[in-house]
């Protein structure tokens, strides 16, 4: 496929790497140096069959409408911007375009998210459990709380009866329990420490015992060829996609 990059920091760099193992060939890199080059007339320039967008939760509502200008279809990684999914979708779909995101792209993470719906489910059982989520990213990252750590909230909160909002909190470690977080809020700590790729952990804890459930990347790898196997997997497709259309789990 004729790929193009939209994005070419920490995630864009291994993806490039990826997709040409992969035998794909990246047709456009948009970085710092020429943005203005993400335009509809530029991605048809190119002959762009597919844009992987890895850039910043500022940019990336923006690089989204230009692939639907240019009617290419767009596999998105950049957080930050999930309030505006209702609006995306409906462009999306009204203009015909194909769309796949994700706030995760790791095969391990997308485990873990089926898991933590059956765990909340199994814990209605259990309520003398008190459920917490942590995440820990390195300190460039410029969402709190990642975009891994609200799927895992909302995997929760739709199937455990106690949680109806998350409600995050960005630590430097400190205690957090000072911090006022209401009976129904599902808190959601957020760490920030040097070169951490991304970690998760779902804590239930009790009076007498505490059951964590924890996943660590170790690099970058999996979240880039993710993301890749996404853009192939969205060739010839319309329509607007989640990772969980793409990873079926069907136990
Ligand atoms: N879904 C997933 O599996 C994963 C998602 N992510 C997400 O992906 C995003 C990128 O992560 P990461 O690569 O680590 O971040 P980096 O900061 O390393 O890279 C971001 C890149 O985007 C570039 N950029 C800035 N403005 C624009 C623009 N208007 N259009 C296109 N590119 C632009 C930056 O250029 P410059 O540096 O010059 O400003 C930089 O090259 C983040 O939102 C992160 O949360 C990360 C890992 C996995
Ligand atoms: O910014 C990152 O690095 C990551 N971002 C994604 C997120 O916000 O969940 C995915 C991964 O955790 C790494």
């Amino acid at each position: 496929m004729k790929i193009a990059l939209s994005g070419y920091g920490k995630m864009g760099k291994i993806i490039e790497k990826i997709a040409l193992d992969r035998k794909h060939e990246v047709v456009l890199i948009i970085d710092h140096n020429n943005l203005d080059d993400m335009t509809a007339e530029k991605l048809k320039e190119v002959e762009a069959e597919v844009v992987i967008e890895f850039s910043t939760p500022h940019s990336v509502l923006d690089n989204i409408q230009v692939c639907f200008e240019a009617g290419v279809p767009v596999v998105v990684g950049t957080t930050g911007w999930y309030e505006h999914i209702d609006e995306l979708k409906e462009i999306c779909e009204d203009t015909d375009n194909a769309m796949l995101y994700a706030s995760n792209f790791s095969v391990g993470v997308n485990i873990f998210f089926h898991v933590n719906k059956v765990l909340a489910k199994l814990m209605n059982n259990y309520p003398y459990y008190e459920v917490q989520v942590e995440e820990i990213h390195h300190t460039q990252k410029l969402d709190s709380p990642s975009g891994t750590a609200i799927t895992i909230a909302e995997g929760i909160i739709d199937n455990l009866e106690t949680k109806s909002e998350w409600k995050n909190v960005l630590t430097d470690g400190h205690d957090v329990a000072g911090e006022v977080v209401k009976n129904n809020q599902l808190l959601i700590e957020s760490l920030r420490v040097e070169n951490v790729p991304g970690t998760h952990t779902v804590m239930y804890d009790s009076e007498v015992d505490s059951i964590e459930f924890k996943h660590t990347a170790h690099n970058r790898n999996g979240f880039a060829l993710g993301a890749v196997l996404a853009a192939e997997w969205l060739q010839n497709k319309n329509g607007f996609y989640s990772a969980q259309d793409m990873f079926r789990f069907d136990i």
